[in-house]
């Protein structure tokens, strides 16, 4: 752990960190709780005045300088993203410099967060508005994106003059110590940064009651969101929630179908199936249902699954055993409810390590688990549609509305369903959105707020009035 610019906790019990690809254990961390979360927030707090008075110029300066050694490590950063998250290096190498656009966009915003003049009703007045840094932010993340859930909170936070407490994935912590380690290296002043591994209960009870924590954002799944976000209450903390998704993927039938078919596979298996936007039904229109099923089946059956630290890999492991149990469930009831497996549908290597091979099945419809509930694996189930209609309707009836895609090549009809869809995010014949500059959340039970782009500082910002007689 990295406390109060310390490097902490060897006396403590120890967790491992296991590699995905073959369970092999790869690191011990220390395994913190209640006493670390409150050493962590005492940090932080010790650390804002200072971090916070600095001008907005002084913060980015040592951004830059962080997100300069993040490049300058981004390899050997990549490398142990894979090993302990399971991603394929490529994909991890992506996900550095993905992560790293948080901090350098965030270093250029935290300098133009400006204020306002209100005209005053009364000439002896002037009516003032600043924005002012929301105080100790604390920040839990999931395994799926190890660097850039963290990034994407952290980057913004500084900016804005806020100092933090972080709660990686017990999964996933190298790569969120790495961070901190570089960020001292960068000369982020100690205490700025503080990273507790271990209990997630016991150290986010101590968050959710310190009032001197003015900011809780989390990444993770729904259900702990609202576990969360009922916590913050006691003390009103401002929140920030990503949560889960639930993705349609719709193709029309003007759709382009190589291009669809190509951002599918890209939506879909991108980080084996674990992501918050990755599709998770597909809807077509009957009329070319049957070649898009084909074209998507073919491109599917040639992705390559192994140890994404080979060559020439497409889907890495999946992050635990729990996780390739809920992808067979899925399969097994799509199947007994008139699914029809066209390729994979199997659980590969079982002694190696937790993989599962790309699977599509068609004749899906709203009966099967996978159809409502977030898989979060390597399953694409395919539905079929007649109307405009009644695609959009199929598409919201769902308790999530994080990204959502629509591939058409007709610009009325693109526009018309996308303003229909209730969902914070829409690929509109692209499948891969994300990016720092813009802004990334979700409508209904899919979160709160906006990470990315203007918004996402927003967050860890107050507004403050002030009227000036004379
Ligand atoms: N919307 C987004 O941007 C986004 C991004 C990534 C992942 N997700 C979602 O996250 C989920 C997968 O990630 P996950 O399995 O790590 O989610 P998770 O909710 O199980 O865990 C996320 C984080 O919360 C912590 N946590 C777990 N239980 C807790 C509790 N009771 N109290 C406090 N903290 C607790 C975990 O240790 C981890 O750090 C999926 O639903 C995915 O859609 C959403
Ligand atoms: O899983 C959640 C991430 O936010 C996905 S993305 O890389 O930001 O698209």
């Amino acid at each position: 752990m990295f406390i109060d610019g310390q490097w902490k906790g060897n006396h403590l019990e120890q967790i491992n960190v296991i590699n995905p690809a073959d369970k092999e254990i790869i690191a011990q961390i220390p395994k913190g709780g209640g006493a670390e979360a409150k050493q962590a927030v005492d940090a932080a707090y010790k650390a804002f005045k200072t971090w916070s008075q600095k001008t907005a110029e002084e913060r980015s300066h040592l951004l830059f300088k962080w997100h300069q050694l993040i490049n300058e490590n981004k390899e050997e950063m990549a490398k142990l993203m894979t090993m302990e998250q399971g991603k394929p290096y490529k994909e991890a190498l992506g996900e550095m410099s993905y992560a790293n656009s948080f901090i350098s966009w965030y270093a250029e915003e935290g300098k133009r967060i400006y204020g306002e003049t209100i005209p005053a009703s009364d000439s002896r007045k002037r009516l003032l508005v600043q924005k002012q840094p929301v105080g100790v932010v604390a920040a839990i993340t999931p395994w799926n994106f190890p660097a850039a859930m963290i990034t994407r909170k952290v980057g913004p936070a500084l900016a804005a003059g806020c100092t933090v407490v972080v709660k990686p994935a017990e999964e996933t912590p190298l790569t969120a110590l790495k961070l901190a380690e570089l960020a001292e290296q960068a000369g982020i002043p100690k205490c700025v940064i503080n990273v507790v591994t271990g209990n997630p209960q016991e150290i986010s009870e101590i968050w959710l009651k310190d009032e001197r924590v003015r900011k809780l954002t989390f990444t993770g799944s729904t259900e702990v969101g609202k576990l969360l976000m009922r916590g913050a209450a006691d003390t009103v903390k401002k929140i920030s929630l990503e949560l889960g998704g639930h993705a349609p993927f719709i193709v029309m039938d003007d759709a382009d179908l190589d291009k669809a078919v190509q951002a599918v596979v890209a939506s879909k298996f991108r980080n084996a199936g674990q992501t918050c936007i990755c599709t998770n039904r597909v809807y077509v229109q009957e009329s070319v249902a049957e070649a898009f099923s084909e074209k998507m089946t073919k491109a599917v059956i040639d992705l390559k699954v192994g140890d994404g630290l080979k060559e020439g890999i497409d889907v890495g492991p999946m992050i635990n055993e729990e996780a390739v149990e809920k992808v067979k469930e899925h399969v097994a009831d799509a199947v007994s409810k008139g699914g029809q497996v066209v390729c994979g549908g199997e659980e590969l290597n079982k002694g190696e390590g937790y993989y599962f091979q790309p699977t599509v099945v068609t004749h899906a419809d709203e009966s099967m688990l996978c159809m409502n509930e977030e898989t979060f694996g390597p399953l694409a189930p395919i539905a079929v549609f007649k109307e405009e209609d009644e695609v959009v309707q199929r598409a919201n009836h769902t308790p999530f509305g994080l990204a959502a895609y629509v591939f058409t090549e007709n610009i009325g009809r693109a526009i018309r369903i996308s303003e229909q869809l209730e969902y914070g995010i829409v690929g509109l014949n692209d499948g891969l959105p994300s990016v720092a500059q813009a802004p990334f959340g979700g409508y209904k039970e899919s979160g709160l707020g906006r990470e990315g782009g203007h918004h996402g500082i927003e967050e860890f910002l107050e507004v403050k009035y002030i009227s000036i007689a004379f």
